[in-house]
């Protein structure tokens, strides 16, 4: 990041004098409104003090500001109800919310939540995390406070990227058939992450932008979501509040399903973030004033094109090579992601392959099917989407692409624990759902070349494929240079005491254990097909086995290797390492990983204890 940015955040806290006197809604409502734009000012400098030292989420905070705070004003929070949809423009909310100073905890273990979170704060309405959930949840709540007679007023507040999702249309279209009291607040900054070329309903919702189509006016918009039975209002300029406080009185007083469609600056207020609002979707944590290699930006740096050196590629940079490669040598190949280019790395492809990249803005559900179509069709499509957000696309894959049979690869990225983002965000359940599927191909790499050689590998696989890789840096073993050829799994080191079998990017801890114990040591690289061939020699040679993964303990590769011990009637012992049965919550992927035991000294630590409480015949074999 250059040092002139850099400056340009705040080193030294800011003189917030009035903001300091806000610990409540109760206090900000006591306010005059000629004070409102006081308060957004100084919010905006906190923001820009805070998140550079936590790192997070930072262009769509900035840009909700002024709403913030007139929802607030004119709300009686918390007993009426905003829900923020994703919930990365939390921040303000936050800081209004009696959580000012807490803001410098920000994704910190036992710090503040990433986004939303009912544990945390009774203005924090509902949990999010993962888009376009707020409309159904607001409502149902809204539901509710007419069946209990109660004066509540709901609130859902959804961006122009959120709002391209099925889900909210679904919504959108059971409110309209209700007479609930619910508002919803179209955030449209015309961004999403990339800039937003997301469905018809946010290109309507932008028509004001729509410069070459005239007559797709105000009242286009409107038209669409009175046909849903809402009453419309806007747009208005979302950071006016003499525009906003009449409207929202207005909108907050009328009966019945309420649209109120805000036009706003994603990254307003801080002008780099303004002219790169893609580069401030969210920050990284300055480590240190001097700080300059690390961009400033989490969207850059996942970005092969920002050029990172061999040993600080990340896992889906090694993605992002494979497929502009693939593409280059297979005209078949299409690349589908659901709103995530820089986070999936396909921007460099999106610039090489521009007719064979199909970003479906947040539409998981509709990527799965889409790619079922291409593949149906003779092309050979490859879904880049992160395993938390696969989950929405569940029955897409079982139903129209696993069942048919269709040859279609889904790079599954962020699998496992991701750190700051939290239990939301969590990829630990892929394998799970994944792996009961008949004829499905699973891979886990342990690294780079690995994550490489397996995409090949499944991409020339003629059916359904999966290949699961972590958040971070991916880095290169020496020790995987010479891998035996696909599927076959990899023995690393014959040891004495147990056989430790590694699936996916714990491999560096287990090298470490198996060492440590004298562990017979595999790297088994495929979770389906298991290398049955590998497992009667294991058998033999072995009584106490021991698995690694970045995974839920329950339903991953541990349990799939339980079932195969089960259908040999075999007696070895199995000791299954992963993430424990229970919400691991945001802190960084280390403190994670130790938290879960995952860590070297953690799985040494397990394995010593199970031995200590095995009964005598699971004994250690010497
Ligand atoms: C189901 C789901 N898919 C993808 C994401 C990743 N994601 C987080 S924010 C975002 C863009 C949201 O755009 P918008 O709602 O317009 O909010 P803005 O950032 O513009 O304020 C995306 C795609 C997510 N959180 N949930
Ligand atoms: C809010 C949201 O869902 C995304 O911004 C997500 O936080 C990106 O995660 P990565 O930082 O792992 O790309
Ligand atoms: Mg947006």
């Amino acid at each position: 990041m250059s040092n002139e940015l850099r400056d340009q955040f705040l080193t030294t806290p800011p003189a917030i004098p009035l903001l300091e006197t806000l610990d409540s809604p109760e206090a900000l409502r006591q306010l005059l409104p000629a004070q409102l734009p006081q308060v957004a000012e100084e919010i905006r400098q906190w923001l820009l003090y805070c998140v550079p030292k936590t790192g997070g989420h930072f262009g769509a905070g900035l840009g909700v500001v002024e709403l913030t705070i007139a929802l607030h004003y004119l709300l009686n929070t918390p007993d009426d109800a905003i829900v923020w949809d994703v919930g990365h423009q939390c921040y303000p909310h936050k800081i209004l919310t009696g959580r000012r100073q807490a803001m410098l905890s920000m994704r910190q273990k036992q710090g503040l939540a990433p986004f939303p979170s009912r544990s945390e704060s009774p203005y924090d309405a509902f949990g999010t995390g993962h888009s376009s959930t707020s409309i159904s949840a607001a409502l149902g709540m809204a539901l509710a406070a007419g069946l209990q007679q109660q004066e509540k007023r709901c609130v859902a507040v959804i961006g122009d990227g959120a709002m391209t999702a099925g889900m909210a249309f679904e919504a959108l279209n059971h409110a309209g058939h209700t007479q609930a009291n619910l508002l919803v607040i179209l955030n449209d900054n015309d961004m999403s992450i990339s800039p937003n070329e997301g469905g018809l309903a946010t290109y309507l919702a932008t028509n004001h932008r729509a410069t070459t189509e005239p007559q797709l006016d105000g009242r286009t918009t409107a038209s669409l979501f009175e046909a849903l039975n809402f009453t419309y209002t806007g747009p208005i300029d979302g950071h006016d509040f003499a525009q906003l406080l009449p409207a929202l009185k207005q909108v907050l007083n009328q009966p019945g399903p309420q649209f109120l469609h805000l036009i706003t600056q994603k990254g307003r207020g801080f002008a780099p973030a303004e002219a790169d609002p893609v580069g401030f979707h969210a920050l990284n944590k300055l480590e240190s004033p001097s700080q300059t290699d690390a961009s400033v930006s989490t969207q850059a740096s996942t970005q092969a094109s920002t050029q990172p050196s061999a040993r600080r590629l990340r896992f889906c940079n090694h993605f992002a090579r494979w497929v502009c490669q693939q593409a280059q040598e297979d005209l078949r190949l299409v690349a589908i992601t659901p709103a995530m280019r820089e986070g999936s790395d396909l921007v460099a492809f999106s610039q090489k392959f521009p007719e064979r990249y199909f970003d479906v803005a947040i539409a998981e559900q509709h990527a799965a099917t889409l790619a079922a179509g291409f593949a149906v069709a003779g092309c050979k499509p490859v879904l880049a989407i992160y395993s938390t957000f696969l989950q929405r696309a569940y029955d897409q894959w079982i139903h129209d692409i696993a069942l048919q049979k269709l040859d279609v690869l889904i790079a599954v990225d962020r699998a496992g624990l991701v750190g700051e983002d939290g239990a939301t965000h969590a990829g630990c359940y892929d394998l799970a759902f994944l792996r009961c599927l008949p004829e499905m191909l699973l891979l886990t790499p342990a690294d780079g070349q690995e994550t490489e050689r397996m995409l090949a590998f499944a991409y020339q696989h003629p059916g359904p494929a999966a290949v699961r890789y972590p958040r971070g840096t991916a880095g290169e073993l020496p020790q995987l240079q010479q891998a035996p050829p696909l599927p076959q799994a990899h023995l690393l080191r014959q040891g004495s005491q147990a056989a430790l079998l590694n699936f996916g990017p714990l491999l560096p801890q287990a090298l470490i254990v198996a060492e440590a114990l004298d562990l017979t040591l595999v790297d088994m690289r495929l979770v389906k097909p298991l290398d049955h061939s590998m497992l009667k020699r294991l058998q033999a040679q072995h009584s106490l086995w021991i698995s690694l993964e970045d995974h839920a303990q329950v339903g991953g590769a541990g349990s799939a290797l339980a079932e195969y011990l089960q259908q040999e009637h075999a007696d070895n012992a199995l000791l299954i390492l992963g993430i424990p049965d229970r919400w691991i919550e945001h802190a960084s992927r280390e403190e994670q990983l130790a938290e879960c035991g995952l860590d070297a000294a953690g799985i040494e630590a397990q394995i010593r204890a199970w031995w200590a409480s095995s009964p005598c015949q699971h004994k250690r074999e010497k």
